[in-house]
């Protein structure tokens, strides 16, 4: 309940005095409405249509008896007017309220998708690397869509509460004995459908497990697809879409059924109460026949709100749990934010750096209090402009050693220094900001070249942007393509080879001049002579760019000043290519062994 007040406030504070004009428009529609019904009746008898005294009647006297003053044979046609004019007018403020709806409606969509997106890009990386990314596709899907919803229908539900409770004052106006009566089996009803609301928050909870399961499944599928079709498990994953979705037909029956259940008690309710009502007020309260009359009216129009409260209200219960995993995405963003401003993360300057990284007795554990440290006290330093190689066995620490570098993670215990002083948060930002990185799975957006390559440098003009592609040597293959720099490169890039993709998304790195160049594995799918062209442009470089470089591929660190062997989350073997080569008992030469034609 209380993540469905706090989303009531958010979407006031969204919406602000619009979101008060409208729920003002509905009551008044509603009560626009609700006249032009109570006044049929006594004005019917006004014309003669049959006998009835409305002189009793509080508030249908008053708006009826100045009619009265009409010639007769003019009253028809005043009445039906007045009525036409009554409904057109109510008809012109539900149209406005609609549209006024719509945008509210729309607009707090977006609101909230924009506030939680926000929210995730100014958390941290640790808590990316926490949680499923497939969740936060849902969450900002199926759940965010629910708790819109629902924020808008619990206000409709105030106003639709507020209206019924002014007709229930008119009909204790009307008979006190009458309308308690009502209320009372109105209640006893409510009590009874509480297991409905009660079912449907379960059923909610469900739908929550399901969707999230369905957006998961989907992504890993269609991220697998290349491995499903050829290792042909397509049937494999046929049958386990299939019993998904069967369990979320499932699902929604059951939430059909639980409404249609509790729908049914209302209308079995209503006929059994209206019969009691009648046979109560003519023969045991003797109500003048005009109120029952009116009492009836007011009745009929009054019973179904309350079968429409509860449905809402089973709505809402159902969509509770979308509340709760909205709110606790926003809670674990804002527990692992790391940036106060994404504008100020955009404009602020890079880091120029004068001596150099260095890293004192750094631990990391991905679990953190577990037993298996992926780095374990390690001290390392990274002159600036100068070539730095980080090699080892897969699983020995080099990926989680470059994220703590620059600051991506922090470490569990000892610093990082740059230029021999502990960075502020700010400063890790401004280092960020100064490096290029390329991970080992690069990544390409689904759009063209140009708008791959302007994401990391808006300003960059075309010249620039050819510079780069002749630096990561795709300036060839580029100029080949039909649409060249304008060639859309499909999801991730699917429409190039392994080895275009690493390239293009150097030519990325290097448009963005950077002062720290990291390159993970960022050439392994190029072919010896490519590679040997990326080679000599990374030695051009040296010198004027701190180079970190991570490879498994031993002959492209030849010319790395400084080569840090990792193993077991540990630096155990440190110093030049040509004097870790030398010697023959450390684990460098080992690996260099076993690259056949890589040995010094
Ligand atoms: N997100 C993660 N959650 C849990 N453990 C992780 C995570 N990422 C890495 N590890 C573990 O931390 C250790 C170091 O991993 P890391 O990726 O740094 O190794 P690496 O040397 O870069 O390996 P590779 O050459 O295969 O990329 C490994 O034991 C790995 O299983």
């Amino acid at each position: 309940m209380k993540h469905l007040l706090r989303y009531i406030n958010k979407l006031r504070e969204y919406a602000g005095i619009k979101l008060y004009v409208n729920l003002v428009g509905m009551t008044v529609i509603s009560f626009l409405e609700g006249i032009g019904i109570f006044l049929l009746v006594p004005a019917l008898g006004l014309i003669g249509i049959f006998r009835m005294d409305t002189g009793g009647i509080p508030f249908v006297s008053g708006l009826v008896e100045p009619l009265k003053a009409i010639p007769e044979g003019a009253r028809l046609a005043v009445l039906l007017g007045g009525f036409t004019l009554l409904i057109t007018g109510q008809a012109l403020m539900q149209r406005k309220q609609t549209n006024l709806n719509l945008e509210i409606q729309h607009g707090f969509i977006r609101y909230l998708r924009e506030d939680i997106y926000r929210g995730l890009l100014q958390a941290n990386w640790a808590f990316f690397l926490k949680n499923r990314r497939s969740d936060f596709t849902h969450v900002m899907t199926n759940e965010l869509l629910r708790v819109s919803m629902s924020t808008y229908l619990a206000l409709r539900l105030s106003t639709t509460l507020l209206f019924t409770a002014v007709q229930i004052c008119f009909a204790l106006w009307l008979s006190v004995k009458l309308t308690a009566m009502v209320l009372i089996c109105g209640l006893a009803v409510a009590v009874y459908s509480s297991k409905f609301i009660k079912r449907s928050k379960n059923i909610g909870d469900q739908t929550t497990e399901l969707a999230q399961q369905y957006i998961g499944g989907m992504t890993d599928h269609f991220n697998g697809m290349k491995d499903i079709k050829s290792n042909m498990t397509e049937a494999q994953h046929l049958s386990w879409f299939g019993a998904l979705c069967g369990r979320m037909e499932h699902n929604l029956v059951q939430f059909g059924k639980t409404q249609s259940a509790s729908q049914f008690v209302y209308k079995v309710a209503s006929v059994v109460l209206i019969s009691l009502f009648v046979y109560l007020s003519l023969e045991a309260f003797r109500v003048p026949a005009e109120s029952l009359v009116l009492i009836i009216v007011i009745f009929s129009r009054l019973w179904p709100k309350f079968s429409a409260l509860q449905a809402n209200w089973e709505q809402i219960a159902q969509s509770l749990p979308a509340f709760k995993s909205l709110a606790d995405l926003e809670r674990e963003c804002a527990a692992a934010k790391e940036l106060d401003s994404l504008d100020a993360a955009a404009d602020g300057k890079p880091l120029r750096m004068a001596e150099g990284i260095e890293c004192r007795g750094i631990s990391y554990r991905y679990d953190n209090g577990g037993s298996s440290y992926a780095l374990h006290q390690v001290s390392l330093s990274v002159p600036v402009n100068t070539m730095t190689a980080i090699v080892g066995k897969s699983g020995a620490g080099k990926s989680t050693l470059i994220d703590i570098l620059i600051g991506l993670i922090k470490p569990e215990e000892g610093e990082v220094l740059v230029d021999g002083m502990r960075l502020s948060n700010d400063d890790g930002f401004s280092l960020r900001r100064s490096v290029s990185y390329v991970s080992q799975d690069p990544f390409l957006f689904h759009a063209s070249i140009r708008e791959n390559l302007l994401i990391a440098a808006p300003e960059a003009g075309e010249e620039q942007m050819w510079e780069a592609l002749r630096f990561s040597a795709s300036e060839e293959f580029v100029r080949q393509l039909p649409q060249g720099l304008d060639t859309v490169l499909g999801d991730r890039g699917v429409r190039l080879s392994g080895g275009e993709r690493q390239r293009i998304v150097l030519a990325r790195a290097i448009l963005r001049k950077p002062s720290i160049l990291i390159l993970d594995e960022a050439t392994s799918a190029l072919d010896s002579e490519n590679e040997a062209k990326i080679q000599y442009a990374l030695d051009r470089l040296k010198g004027r760019t701190t180079i970190i470089v991570i490879a498994h591929r031993l002959s492209t660190i030849r010319n790395a000043d400084q080569v840090l062997v990792l193993d077991n989350g540990q630096v155990i073997q440190r110093g030049g290519y040509h004097q870790l080569s030398a010697d023959t008992k450390g684990t460098f030469s080992k690996l260099l062994e076993f690259q056949a034609g890589v040995r010094a």
